[in-house]
């Protein structure tokens, strides 16, 4: 008995030794001289992801923490982050050298390294056959059949139904304006979105900017779902809800047979047409070579057409937002940009008019507003790109100090929130919102294929001297699987601002609003830029949203 005990006390011991030996490796040692807070043995970085969170406020998006956390590491290039075992190692891209590295085309990974497994946490939204999470040649096909649906020509004849659909947001606005009431300024900026995307996408009109009861089936179970992925402080994935997830995969399943009998009528009408038609939208070209609609067909279309419809409102209605809200507190950047409009589109006339009459010319003439629009999209990147290459790739990246690691098996997520401040390529003025740095520079086309464009522009307008490097501002991503709705979504926004940025004064309340001086005047700092009370910041709500939802007031603006 004595023994029995005696070997059961030294199998513990050698099991926890052998237990601690390894840990010890995975936790220390593999990833020894890699950029990464200290790790704790048990709990890797939990703890010290906690502890930055605790330092803030904790419905602050993730990217905040992972930017403190590295910077108290003292890296700009990569920064580890062991969460093993509720995910995989993080490794977060700090610099645009090495996010140039993970999204170019190389022989190893001829589309880019590829998608992370982690982001089946977006299935419900946009399905298992998602193009935005597909990989190798189903990528390839699909990628191939939806460019036309995207090139720049195409894109301009959807001029008119942007302009009809803004309409609708102006009659909103205008109704809040009349009222002097608070609101979130999310809703009307994703409803229009919506019914733009339910344009270029179906084809059809979603009713989105219309009172809820008279919405198209299909934005009302959509928005249902989006909002059940409530903010989740960039935890989301440390845990999982299991109710939560059987009450978002019903939701899923409520917007797939919307979407699905939208398809089929779609379908039928194409099959009973005399003629084929050239219709480019993301639907159409998804038909265009189907004979028979089988149930496979149909659920490989509806989650691309769920892809486009997510990825095309979300992230589009969050430019606009901190677009309203930044020019709400910056007098000169809205001065110089009404003047472009009043100069472009004239004084008086409604932008409308002038839009729809030579819509083309004027808006490839909005070069500051092109530059207020890439200014934010720099500031407030709605989204980044995860991905990994699988164990035994032997994939290694070379820091901009000359080390190389190995990233295989772990999560690669590009941050472009921090490379799009890097003061290694921005300076002291990184956090500033200065649309003047692009001006000469508002192209926001990526060059696509490739991805390898080493070209670096002007940073400050006419200096010379100073150079952003191209990779260095990528809210689209960049390299094969960059956004293919980029052009889209650029002229969504110069056409909603040549519209609105006149027509109204946007007032920021509770988060971010401006503070007043004893005579009730807000303060110009030395930037430019009217004090806050209180900095608005991001939360991580599937993509990254201003944290309130944007509560404003409007009011009609008028000219002095
Ligand atoms: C400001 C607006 C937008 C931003 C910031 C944005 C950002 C991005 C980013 C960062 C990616 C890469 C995602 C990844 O690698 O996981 C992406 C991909 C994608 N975007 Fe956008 N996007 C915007 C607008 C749009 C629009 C208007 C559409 C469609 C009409 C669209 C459709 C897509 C699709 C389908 C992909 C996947 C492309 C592929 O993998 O080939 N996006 N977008």
């Amino acid at each position: 008995m004595a023994w029995t005990a005696r070997l059961l006390l030294l199998a513990l011991v050698i099991l926890g030794w052998y237990s601690y030996k390894t840990l010890k490796y995975y936790r220390i040692k593999q990833n020894e001289g890699v950029p990464q807070p200290p790790p704790n043995i048990f709990l890797g970085h939990m703890k010290v992801i906690g502890e930055f969170y605790r330092k803030g406020d904790i419905r602050r998006h993730i990217d905040y923490v992972f930017m403190s956390v590295a910077k108290s590491v003292g890296t700009n290039s990569i920064c580890l982050f062991d969460v093993r075992p509720a995910s995989y190692i993080i490794c977060v891209v700090l610099s645009h050298e090495v996010a140039e590295q993970i999204s170019r085309a190389t022989k190893l990974h001829p589309w880019s390294t590829p998608k992370s497994p982690t982001m089946t946490d977006v299935k419900p939204i946009v399905g298992s056959h998602s193009i935005i999470m597909a990989q190798g040649e189903t990528w390839k096909g699909l990628r191939k059949r939806y460019n036309a649906g995207f090139a720049p020509q195409h894109i301009m004849s959807l001029l008119s139904r942007i302009v009809e659909k803004t309409s609708l947001f102006l009659d909103v606005l205008d109704a809040h304006a009349r009222a002097g009431d608070e609101f979130t300024l999310d809703h009307p900026c994703v409803n229009l979105t919506f019914d733009i995307i339910g344009a270029v996408v179906m084809d059809m009109d979603f009713d989105a900017q219309r009172p809820k009861s008279e919405q198209s089936d299909i934005v009302r179970h959509y928005s249902d779902l989006l909002s059940s992925f409530t903010d989740d402080n960039g935890a989301g994935w440390l845990y999982a809800n299991p109710f939560l997830k059987r009450h978002q995969y019903r939701l899923g399943r409520a917007v797939d047979s919307a979407i699905k009998s939208a398809i089929k009528q779609k379908f039928a009408e194409m099959k009973a047409a005399t003629k084929s038609t050239r219709a480019r939208s993301v639907l159409a070209l998804s038909l265009q070579d189907v004979d028979e609609m089988d149930e496979e067909v149909l659920q490989i279309t509806a989650d691309q057409v769920k892809s486009f419809l997510f990825a095309g409102h979300d992230t589009t209605s969050i430019l606009l937002q901190w677009t309203f809200y930044e020019l709400s507190r910056s007098p000169r950047v809205l001065a110089t940009l009404r003047a472009e409009l009043d100069d472009v589109l004239g004084r008086d006339a409604d932008p409308r008019t002038v839009l729809l009459a030579r819509g083309e010319d004027a808006v490839k003439r909005l070069t500051y507003t092109s530059a207020v629009i890439k200014e934010i999209l720099r500031l407030y990147p709605p989204a980044g790109t995860a991905r990994m290459a699988p164990k035994g790739t032997n994939f290694f990246i070379k820091l901009p100090e000359g080390k190389e690691v190995c990233l295989d098996g772990m999560v690669i997520y590009n941050c472009a929130t921090a490379i799009q401040r890097d003061p290694a390529v921005y300076g002291d003025t990184g956090d500033d919102f200065v649309p003047e740095r692009w001006l000469g520079d508002t192209d926001t086309h990526d060059v696509g294929e490739n991805g390898v464009d080493t070209a670096e522009k002007p940073r400050v307008n006419g200096n010379e001297d100073a150079k952003v490097p191209a990779g260095a501002w990528r809210p689209f991503e960049r390299g094969p699987r960059n956004c293919i709705g980029q052009e889209l979504a650029n002229l969504e926004a110069r056409v909603i601002l040549a519209c609105a940025v006149r027509r109204y004064d946007f007032v920021k309340v509770g988060m971010g609003e401006l503070a007043l001086d004893e005579k009730g005047r807000p303060v110009e700092n030395a930037k430019g830029q009217y004090e806050v009370k209180s900095e608005l910041f991001n939360t991580r709500q599937v993509t990254a949203k201003p944290v309130d939802h944007m509560r404003m007031r409007v009011k009609l603006h008028q000219p002095l």
